[in-house]
C-alpha cells in the first residue's frame, strides 16, 4: 500500500471509529470521556485528510503540513486524555493542554528551521510520546486487567516506540540503514499508526466495559442513594462480630435507627427532596462514627449501626450523639429547610444471639422509642442473669 492510500485509510478509519463509538455510547448514555474521545477522533480524521491532500494542490503545502500535524497532535493528545479520564484521572487536562501546546510549538519551530528532516524527527517523536501517554493510562488497570487488556498495553507501547524510533533513525541516519530505506521506514511508521488507531479504539471500549463491571460490583454491595453498605453487605460485616460474641471478651453492640415521620417529608416536599434529606442525614450520622463502626441501610429509612467492642453504656452515648447531631442539622433543600429527627433502639450482641433474635430485640427497643414520642434512644432490656 502506498503512503497516500495509507493516509486516506487513516482518515477514514478515524471517522468510522468516531461513528462506531457514537452508536456504542448512544445506547448507554454519554460517559464523561465520550465527548473527548469523539473530538479526538474527528481531529485525527481532519489531520490525516490534510496530510493526504499534501502535494495534491487541493490544499497549499504550507497549510497541509503544519496545520495537519498540529491538529494531529491535539487529536492524539485528546485521545490519551480520554483514556486517562476513563481510568479515573479527571485532572488530566492540566497536564495535557500545555503538552499539546508545546508539541505544536516545537513542531512549528522544527518545520520553520528545516521543512523536511527536522519536521519528520519532531513529528515522529511527538506522536510516539503522545501514544505512550495513552498506553500509560491503559496500564493503570494492569494488575486486575484481563489478558486482552495487557495485550493492548504492550502492543500500543511497542507501536508507539516504533513511531518514535523513526524520528531517532532519521536524525542519526538520514538516508536509511541497509535494507531499511527511508521509504520503507515511512511505510512501517504509517502501518504502526494505523494499528495504533485500531488498538486505541479497542482500549477505550475495553475501559468503558471494565468501568461498567466495577460499578455493577459496587452496586451489589452499596446503597446508591446514601453510598452506605446495603443490607447484604451490612449482614456480611456483622457475621464475624456475632461469632466473636460467643467468646469471652468485650461485647459489641447493635443500634437500629429510623428517621421519624419521613412520609411527611415526601408528602410535603416531594420524593426528590426526601432523597436529598435522606442522603444528607445519613452523612450527618456517618460523621459521628469511628472508623471501625459500620453504618448500613437496611430498608427504606431504617438503618443499622454495628459498634464493635462497645458495651451498652458506650453504645447509648454514641446513639445519643447521633440523635443530637441529626436534630441539630436541618437539611437545606430547594423548597425549604427541613428538620429531621431519628429514633434509636440499642442492644448488646449476646452469645446466644441469632441475627433474628438480635434484630428482633433492637427493633423492639426502636418501636419503644417511637411509641415514647420519637427522637429518643431506648436500650433493649438486659439479658436475665443465669439461674
Ligand atoms: N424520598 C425517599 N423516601 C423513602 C425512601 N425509602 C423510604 N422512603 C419513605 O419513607 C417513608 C417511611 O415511612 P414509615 O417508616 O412508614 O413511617 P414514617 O413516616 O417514617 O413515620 P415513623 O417511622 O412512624 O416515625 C415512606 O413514606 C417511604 O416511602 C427513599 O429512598 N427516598
Amino acid at each position: 500500500m502506498d503512503i497516500t492510500t495509507m493516509l486516506f485509510a487513516l482518515a477514514l478509519g478515524n471517522l468510522s471509529l468516531a461513528a462506531a463509538l457514537f452508536f456504542y455510547e448512544y445506547e448507554r448514555g454519554k460517559s464523561l470521556s465520550w465527548s473527548t474521545w469523539a473530538i479526538a477522533k474527528q481531529c485525527q480524521a481532519v489531520a490525516w485528510l490534510l496530510l493526504y491532500f499534501n502535494g495534491s494542490g487541493v490544499v497549499p503545502d504550507a497549510v497541509a503540513i503544519p496545520v495537519g500535524y498540529g491538529v494531529l497532535f491535539v487529536g492524539v493528545g485528546l485521545e490519551a486524555g480520554a483514556l486517562w479520564e476513563s481510568a479515573g484521572r479527571l485532572a488530566w487536562r492540566r497536564i495535557a493542554y500545555p503538552v499539546m501546546g508545546l508539541s505544536v510549538a516545537l513542531f512549528l519551530a522544527c518545520y520553520a528551521i528545516d521543512e523536511a528532516g527536522m519536521r519528520v524527527v519532531a513529528g515522529a517523536l511527538i506522536l510516539g510520546v503522545l501514544h505512550l501517554a495513552g498506553a500509560a493510562a491503559l496500564a493503570r488497570g494492569w494488575r486486575g486487567g484481563s489478558m486482552l487488556h495487557r495485550f493492548l498495553v504492550i502492543s500500543i507501547t511497542v507501536l508507539a516506540l516504533l513511531v518514535a524510533a523513526r524520528g531517532i533513525l532519521v536524525l542519526t541516519m538520514p538516508e536509511g540503514w541497509g535494507w531499511l530505506s527511508k521509504g520503507l521506514l515511512q511505510v512501517l511508521t504509517s502501518a504502526a499508526l494505523y494499528l495504533l488507531m485500531l488498538l486505541n479504539g479497542f482500549g477505550y471500549l475495553l475501559l468503558a466495559r471494565e468501568h461498567q463491571r466495577v460499578e455493577l460490583d459496587r452496586l451489589a454491595l452499596v446503597d446508591p442513594l446514601t453510598d452506605l453498605p446495603n443490607r447484604r453487605s451490612f449482614f456480611a460485616a456483622l457475621a464475624p462480630w456475632m461469632a466473636l460474641a460467643r467468646r469471652p471478651g468485650q461485647p459489641s453492640s447493635l443500634v437500629m435507627l429510623d428517621f421519624d415521620q419521613f412520609k411527611r417529608v415526601n408528602d410535603s416536599y416531594g420524593h426528590p427532596a426526601g432523597d436529598t434529606v435522606l442522603r444528607s442525614v445519613a452523612e450527618v450520622c456517618k460523621r459521628q462514627l469511628r472508623d471501625s463502626d459500620q453504618l448500613g441501610r437496611l430498608v427504606g429509612v431504617e438503618f443499622a449501626l454495628l459498634l464493635p467492642r462497645t458495651g451498652i453504656e458506650e453504645a447509648m452515648l454514641v446513639a445519643e450523639r447521633i440523635r443530637a447531631a441529626v436534630e441539630a442539622s436541618p437539611v437545606k433543600t430547594e423548597r425549604a429547610m427541613i428538620s429531621m429527627t431519628a429514633s434509636f433502639g440499642v442492644t448488646v450482641i449476646r452469645p446466644d444471639d441469632s441475627t433474628v433474635s438480635l434484630f428482633k430485640r433492637a427493633d423492639e427497643a426502636l418501636r419503644a422509642a417511637k411509641e415514647g414520642g420519637r427522637n429518643k434512644v431506648v436500650a433493649a432490656p438486659a439479658a436475665a442473669p443465669p439461674v
